[in-house]
């Protein structure tokens, strides 16, 4: 992960550039590195959380590559595949006005490097705990990921009730940087107030199951996640609460990971 968050210019960042071994207090040695924490989300089969994924360190040097990155391609980005968006989705010029960046096909390198590290957190849970985070045709699939984007939250601003769209493939990755957040899961066959709501409690389709998103966790979606579940981020005033205490809304920063499924 050196280069991902490395400063390209070759200047004083180059200089505090850790590796990501070394940020996880590794040695080198691939056997000795630090294990990532993951949790299962036990009411949702598909979904895993890793709190740890990103080092505050791997974290600011990932969103000024980012900032850089989306900044400096914004002139062409409609030519080179970027789509820059801003609240009224017309195309934006000025990077603080910018809320959202797409990219298909070739990933910028430190998005690639971010892909290798998902994949290496995976398998070392894997490895480690004899755990399967993802089924292996979508583990070892080449590329991991061809689709990245870049949403930029101000405090009340989230993202409404969805299952992504189908014309992604299974498993799906999502970063977040900056403000932590709570994101809620709704199984798409329960509907809150509807008749039969009591036979989806005794299936354990029930209401809403919140997850912590501190900076610099993972959240990876596969299977029932992906498909069986709609995600959302509400940041209204009054929605965002966790463990009995409403978290203080910064701007936050999320990358998601998707693979385009092939055309036929
Ligand atoms: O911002 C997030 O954490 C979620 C983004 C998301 O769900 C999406 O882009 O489909
Ligand atoms: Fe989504």
């Amino acid at each position: 992960m050196r280069e991902a968050f490395g400063d390209s210019s070759g200047s004083e960042e180059e200089e505090e550039a850790i590796t990501e071994d070394e940020a996880r207090g590794g040695s080198g040695d691939r056997s000795k590195r630090l294990v990532p924490i993951w949790e299962a989300v036990v009411e949702i089969r598909g979904l895993w959380l890793c709190t740890d994924f990103l080092s505050p360190q791997q974290q600011s040097r990932l969103l000024s590559a980012l900032r850089r990155g989306t900044y400096l391609l914004l002139p062409i980005l409609t030519a080179e595949g970027w789509l820059g968006e801003g609240s009224n989705n017309q195309a934006v010029t000025d990077k603080s006005q910018l809320q959202k960046a797409m990219r298909f096909g070739n990933l910028p390198w430190w998005a690639t490097e971010l892909c290798n590290s998902v994949r290496d957190a995976v398998v070392l849970a894997e490895e480690a705990a004899g755990a399967r985070l993802l089924p292996p045709d979508i583990l070892w699939r080449q590329p991991l990921f061809d689709q990245l984007i870049a949403n930029v939250y101000q405090p009340g601003e989230g993202i409404c009730a969805h299952v992504d769209l189908m014309r992604f493939e299974d498993g799906i990755a999502i970063v977040s940087l900056e403000s932590s957040c709570v994101m809620h899961f709704s199984n798409v066959e329960h509907e809150e107030g509807r008749e039969d709501a009591e036979e989806d409690e005794e299936r354990g389709k029930v209401g809403k199951v919140p997850v912590y998103l501190p900076p610099g966790s993972l959240v990876l979606l596969s299977g029932d996640a992906r498909y069986s579940w709609k995600h959302e981020i509400n940041r209204r005033p009054g929605f965002q609460f966790w463990e009995g205490k409403e978290l203080n809304q910064k701007q936050r920063t999320s990358i998601t990971l998707r693979k385009l499924c092939p055309v036929d």
